[in-house]
Formats: C-alpha cells, sequence, structure tokens
C-alpha cells in the first residue's frame, strides 16, 4: 500500500451517493474523534453534510455529478489524498457514472486504499495505518 506519513495527519477523501450518504454519515459520527485529527474533503453535497452534521472541517469540492468527482481524481494525482472513503450506490445508476468509473480507476491507479463499504472502512481505520490513534 502506498501508505507515507505513518502516525501523521492524513488527507482522507469522504464521498457517498445520495441512497449511501446516511451511511457514511454514521460511520463518521462513530469515528468523528478520530477523524477530527486528520484533513477531510470531500465532494460538495456530502462534505457539506457532513460537515454541518458534525462540526468536523471538510474541504468540500463541486457536487460529484458537477465535476467534484473529477476534483477529486485530480487531487489524488496530485498526492493530496492517503485514501478515500466513498460508498457509491451499487442499485442506482448515476448520470456522472463515467466520472466515478475515472475516479475509481485513478485511485487504483495511484494505490490509494479505498473503502467501499463499512465494514471496509472500519477496517482501514483499524489497520496499521491508523492504529497508533486507533487504540489511543
Ligand atoms: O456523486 C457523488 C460521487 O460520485 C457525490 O456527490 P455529492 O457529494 O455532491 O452528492
Amino acid at each position: 500500500m502506498n501508505i507515507k506519513n505513518i502516525g501523521e495527519q492524513k488527507h482522507i477523501a469522504l464521498i457517498a451517493h445520495d441512497n449511501r450518504k446516511n451511511d457514511l454519515l454514521k460511520w463518521v459520527k462513530k469515528h468523528t474523534s478520530l477523524l477530527s485529527r486528520h484533513f477531510l474533503c470531500g465532494t460538495g453535497t456530502t462534505a457539506k453534510m457532513i460537515a454541518t452534521e458534525t462540526l468536523l472541517p471538510v474541504r468540500a469540492y463541486e457536487s460529484g455529478p458537477l465535476g467534484g468527482d473529477q476534483q477529486i481524481s485530480a487531487a489524488i494525482v496530485d498526492g493530496k489524498v492517503d485514501f478515500m472513503v466513498f460508498f457509491w450506490d451499487p442499485l442506482t445508476s448515476q448520470p456522472h457514472d463515467p466520472d466515478v468509473k475515472a475516479l475509481l480507476r485513478i485511485a487504483v491507479l495511484y494505490d490509494i486504499p479505498v473503502a467501499m463499504n463499512v465494514s471496509t472502512a472500519d477496517f482501514l481505520l483499524k489497520s496499521s495505518m491508523m492504529e497508533k490513534e486507533y487504540i489511543r
């Protein structure tokens, strides 16, 4: 895995499609204290929802269908994302599906850990890259 800065602040991208936003919000609320020690960003609606509901600072890119996925892709290419939690919707087609696919492709290409559901997101937080903080 392409993990830099073990034990240091990480850049975490948070993204969810509409039908998965509640799952992501619940996950963020469960880990607010840990996540508050890192730099968070996300696509527009997701980022604003998390910031409003948790008071965590979350840098908001454009909304996904308006280019936000592409902006997160660019941030990955620029080395500004250490890992991504992307709860995409497996049951609904998206108008910007090519952007979603491109984002997932870039994340694979740049070896960015990606969690697409709650159990993987939990696993990522419990993994060695955050172990010190997790057990604190
Ligand atoms: O569509 C998205 C990801 O593909 C998410 O966008 P929003 O966070 O703006 O809803």
